[in-house]
């Protein structure tokens, strides 16, 4: 008889892993969980012997499991809000001309300063439980609105403690490389002082899974993030940038350089940038909230990075100037409608695909040996968790193989 911690019966399992059927289907399944691992998975046909009275069973009745989603981009520690700025936009400001008057990230720097540790953490963990709810059981959250050493630690450390107090596995970005700050007036001077000083400081606190850089025109350059990818890499860091949103840089092509993880917003990336991404394995991040909120016209080369199978990400980028968009099933449909993406390829920009732009390999689809995060959805198919949007189809959320209270 096979041990099992429990087992789930009558589900249709969308695994999302490769191969010949949509979606990774198996349907009319079981899936079997052991120490918090996914210990087996197939047609409940095949379901060994187990001892049924004693390992708790559910019915899942014909609904459909997905791996546990995965947010692989966004700025959710953060103070303040920017809903003045929402309305000067609407009024035909750009987004570039509130940043250079000082408004934009400079302005939520500011409010991310002021905020205590414990309030930043409040707001944390309001946004972590929205996400929740909508099945996603990890989160990327950068740093990059402390832009000094105790602020940005400061950030790092709420995300960290964020991570021993909520269900969520959290995965922490340094984006000190996010803007400059007032105390600077010199890129190139800050950009030493982030190599020199944070960056190997918080990476001492054990405080940083990866290094991110915004790489544009109101950003920093490409040899400023080379710099920095430089350090990251003595560090034993991995990288990623924000690249290519605005203009195009070559900033995806310098993150294939170095065998990043991700490139991320890629708008106005090219096909020498798309290739570059593809020899290194590097993953296009796609971030549908911030194309919308900004009303932006220019949609990443998506035929592109098909013809070249790139793996394709999506992500909410939840951050209070581009994106506030707490909410991951919504950025599917924007991913389908905005870029034409389909229902699968959204999808998998949500597990199998978020997990390589983060480095994860124990996590993103249902797989034996994964961590057994999985939602339960009252859904006839994967697809209408892209289709439809603010009725909430999840029933049970897994995590670690045991159901988490939503
Ligand atoms: O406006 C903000 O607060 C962050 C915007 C966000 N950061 C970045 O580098 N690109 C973005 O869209
Ligand atoms: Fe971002």
């Amino acid at each position: 008889m096979t041990e099992f911690d429990a087992v789930w019966l009558n589900a249709n399992l969308a695994t999302m892993q490769a191969g010949s059927e949509p979606y990774g289907a198996i349907t009319d399944g079981a899936i079997a969980v052991r120490d918090g691992r996914i210990a087996w998975l197939g047609p409940k046909s095949e379901l060994p012997a187990f001892d049924a009275l004693s390992t708790p069973l559910y019915d899942v009745q014909g609904q459909w499991l997905l791996p546990g989603l995965i947010d692989c981009h966004t700025h959710l520690v953060y103070g303040g809000n920017r809903a003045n700025e929402f309305e000067m936009r609407l009024q035909g400001a750009s987004y570039e001309a509130i940043a250079k008057a000082g408004g934009g990230i400079r302005a939520t720097v500011n409010a991310t300063r002021e905020a205590s540790a414990e309030q930043l953490f409040v707001l944390g963990k309001d946004r972590l439980n929205a996400l929740l709810s909508q099945g996603v059981t990890e989160v990327e959250i950068k740093s990059g609105y402390g832009l000094d050493l105790a602020s940005e630690q400061k950030m790092l450390q709420v995300a960290r403690e964020l991570a021993v107090h909520h269900p969520i596995r959290i995965h922490t970005t340094f984006l000190g490389a996010h803007a400059l700050p007032p105390e600077f007036s010199d890129s190139d001077a800050y950009i030493d002082y982030l190599c020199q000083t944070m960056l190997p400081e918080l990476h001492r606190q054990q405080l940083i899974d990866a290094v991110d850089v915004f790489c544009e025109g109101i950003g920093f350059s490409v040899e400023q993030s080379r710099r920095l990818f430089e350090t990251a890499k003595t560090l034993g860091l991995p990288v990623k940038a924000h690249a290519e949103q605005l203009s195009n840089l070559g900033g995806s092509a310098l993150v294939a350089e170095f065998g990043g993880l991700s490139a991320d917003h890629i708008e106005y990336l090219d096909e020498a940038g798309v290739q570059a991404m593809a020899k290194a394995g590097t993953v296009a991040v796609l971030l549908p909230g911030a194309f919308y909120f900004l009303k932006e016209t220019k949609k990443p080369p998506i035929e592109l990075l098909r013809r070249y199978q790139v793996p394709m990400a999506v992500a909410t980028d939840l951050n209070p100037g581009t994106s506030p968009l707490c909410n991951l099933p919504l950025m599917l449909n924007m991913a389908c409608t905005f870029f034409a993406l389909t229902p699968e390829e959204a999808l998998l920009g949500v597990t199998r695909h978020a997990a390589t732009a983060l480095g994860i390999r124990d996590a993103g689809t249902l797989a034996i040996g994964s961590k057994a995060n999985f939602g339960c959805y009252a859904i006839s198919q994967p697809a209408e968790l892209v289709y439809q949007q603010g009725v909430n189809s999840l029933r049970q959320l897994v995590i670690a193989g045991q159901a988490v209270p939503l």
